[in-house]
């Protein structure tokens, strides 16, 4: 997607993170913050490569000294889905690394149960296939970049608040390096800004059950949702002119 918005010839340089070799993103329990992005930002110190591809929601909260984000591209569809094989029951046992999903779908049916197995798309379906639990969450923008087809299964769309920056691609490269072309779509980066400022302000990241969502409701005015552990979903809506007053007024409220 990068590449065909570039418009230019690229040699792209496939670099495996620790994250990807443990096949399991943004897992807690082996931590380390920015799993994923650290040895892509040595790599374009060490000059091996200019720009690195990113999904936005597993990106630290805040970005490593010298480096910045050029460009997102506009966001894909940010839901979460609920999938398995016959309808979703109370009391099922559901498949989960992330804190946020675990405290979230618990507040739709305080009787789940939580299992957090690791593994990659393919594993965990097959997992699902072979009983190992009863649904799985995963985010609608991976499944349909890797063309994952669900038609097998029971697709539920779910209404929990989604990781900040989910569905959202974004470039990093250091301060300093421009691109060649302009592809950043802006609209998409304020909901991406807004987002990693406000999970800053909360001292948080993809480790925690936390998330902070923006989504714009009309030209210039955002709709912004946030929690914090176990906080209720606080909502403001602001002008783009008053968005860093609204998430102080946020962060003060869920992060005392
Ligand atoms: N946590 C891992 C992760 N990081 C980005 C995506 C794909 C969705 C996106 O780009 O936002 C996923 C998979 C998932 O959460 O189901």
């Amino acid at each position: 997607m990068v590449v065909d918005a570039l418009q230019i010839p690229v040699q792209i340089v496939p670099i495996v993170s620790k994250g990807d070799q443990i096949q399991d993103r943004c897992l807690a329990s082996i931590g380390g913050k920015g799993l994923f992005v650290s040895v892509f930002e040595q790599a374009i110190q060490k000059d091996q490569i200019d720009i690195a591809v990113h999904s936005g929601k597993d990106m630290p909260s805040q970005i490593t000294d010298g480096f910045y984000v050029p460009a997102v591209l506009a966001r894909a569809n940010p839901a979460d889905l609920l999938i398995s094989k016959t309808k979703i029951w109370p009391g099922a046992t559901i498949d989960t690394s992330s804190p946020r999903r675990a405290q979230l779908y618990t507040r739709i049916d305080p009787t789940c149960q939580i299992k957090m197995i690791r593994g990659n798309v393919e594993t965990r379906l097959r997992k699902l296939e072979e009983g190992d639990y009863d649904g799985i969450i995963l985010a609608q923008a991976g499944l349909e970049r890797l063309h994952i087809d669900l038609h097998a299964y029971v697709v539920q769309v779910l209404d929990i608040l989604p990781a900040t920056a989910q569905g959202i691609i974004a470039i990093e490269t250091k301060t300093g390096f421009i691109l060649p072309k302009n592809i950043d779509d802006k609209k998409t980066h304020i909901l991406f800004d807004t987002g990693r400022q406000l999970m800053a302000l909360m001292h948080a990241d993809c480790h925690d059950a936390a998330s902070a969502h923006a989504q714009w409701i009309d030209d210039d005015t955002l709709q912004i949702q946030a929690f914090y552990q176990d906080s209720p979903i606080f909502m403001c809506q602001t002008k783009l002119d008053q968005i860093d007053a609204c998430i102080q007024e946020m962060a003060g409220a869920l992060y005392g």
